[in-house]
């Protein structure tokens, strides 16, 4: 069985700027695989690459066994796009968009069914220059599902949606991993991505850092726990002594409030124990679980560094 998308040292160079840097990955199928990284990370660059909308300087994309340059047209009859930037007719109707993509895929499939699908039913006659911005982004949503592709790739979905937008791709995105078809999504906004994805790959510098569930990501960030302390002690000295605690990854003082990582729920009381036994004076303490944003910064050190190539 090929894998929906899989990508084997992939990198592309722009003049000095490596975009994609010997990216491996793969796409399984009836998966939903977020790609999450901030501006510039090379998120579009891959995306653009398995489309053959650019090529690679070196390095494979394949889509369902069918490499992306060579068999392209056979990988576009197996996609659904919805590039990060698209164009639309302004004066052509949102029925007219989808109608356009059904004939060019030769496929037979009603415009209406996927205009309501993706909420734009009531404005299936009106030009899509007079769209906002987000039912424009779900035309293009619709456009991107004719056919029933058997992957389904979304470069930054959510961009532009109100939240009830976001619900509907969320829901969209769902419903096309519950029927066996791949979903492969890129995203720098973290929340949305951990509520959805089975596995994440953390994209820095054209780099791929880290890659998994976001359990998975957060015990190899030895972060998945994280308590504030407020104290109204000497933080400084405090974050010293509470950084030697068996099982704590990291300690981030922040004014009077220290911001333990760690990878156990249960260490919370030990960090009491330890505070006071220090004669310290726990003032408030509220753990969480890590967030995504947190896991990447643990991975990048926070840091964007510039790349050139070697
Ligand atoms: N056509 C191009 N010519 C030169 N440099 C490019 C080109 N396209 C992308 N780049 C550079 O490649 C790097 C990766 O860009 P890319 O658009 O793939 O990132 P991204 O993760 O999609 O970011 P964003 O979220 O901002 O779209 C950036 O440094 C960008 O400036």
């Amino acid at each position: 069985m090929s894998a929906a998308i899989e990508t084997s040292s992939l990198t592309k160079r722009y003049g000095e700027t490596l975009a994609v840097d010997g990216l491996s990955l793969t796409v399984d199928e009836g998966e939903v695989y977020g790609l999450v990284g901030p501006n510039g990370a090379g998120k579009s660059t891959t995306i653009d690459i398995i489309m053959d909308y650019t090529r690679p300087t070196s390095g494979t994309a394949q889509v369902l066994g069918a490499d992306a340059h060579a068999d392209a047209i056979e990988v576009h009859r197996n996609v659904g796009i919805l590039p990060d930037r698209f164009g639309l007719y302004d004066r052509l109707s949102g029925r007219r968009h989808v109608q356009y993509i059904i004939e060019s895929k030769s496929v037979a499939e009603d415009p209406d069914r996927l205009l309501e699908r993706v909420g734009l039913a009531d404005a299936a006659d009106q030009d899509a220059g007079g769209y906002s911005k987000g039912m424009q982004q779900r035309l293009a949503l619709a456009m991107a599902l004719v056919g029933d592709p058997s992957v389904l790739i979304l470069d930054e979905p959510f961009n532009g949606l109100d939240p009830n937008g976001v619900r509907l791709v969320r829901q969209i995105v769902r419903e096309e991993a519950a029927s066996g078809n791949a979903v492969f999504f890129s995203s720098h906004v973290l929340g949305q991505v951990e509520a959805l994805c089975d596995r994440i790959g953390l994209l820095s510098n054209g780099e791929l850092i880290a890659e998994g569930t976001i359990g998975e990501l957060r015990e190899g960030a030895d972060a998945a726990y994280q308590f504030f302390i407020r104290t109204k002690d000497d933080t400084a000295a405090l974050s010293e002594s509470v950084r030697q605690v068996e099982g704590v990854s990291s300690v981030i003082q922040e004014g009077d409030i220290l911001r333990v990582s760690c990878l156990d729920s249960d260490l919370e009381n030990t960090i009491r124990d330890h505070i006071k036994q220090s004669g310290g004076v726990v003032r408030e303490c509220d753990g969480s679980r890590t967030s995504l944003e947190d896991v990447f910064v643990a991975y990048t050190g926070g840091e964007r560094q510039e790349k050139v190539p070697a």
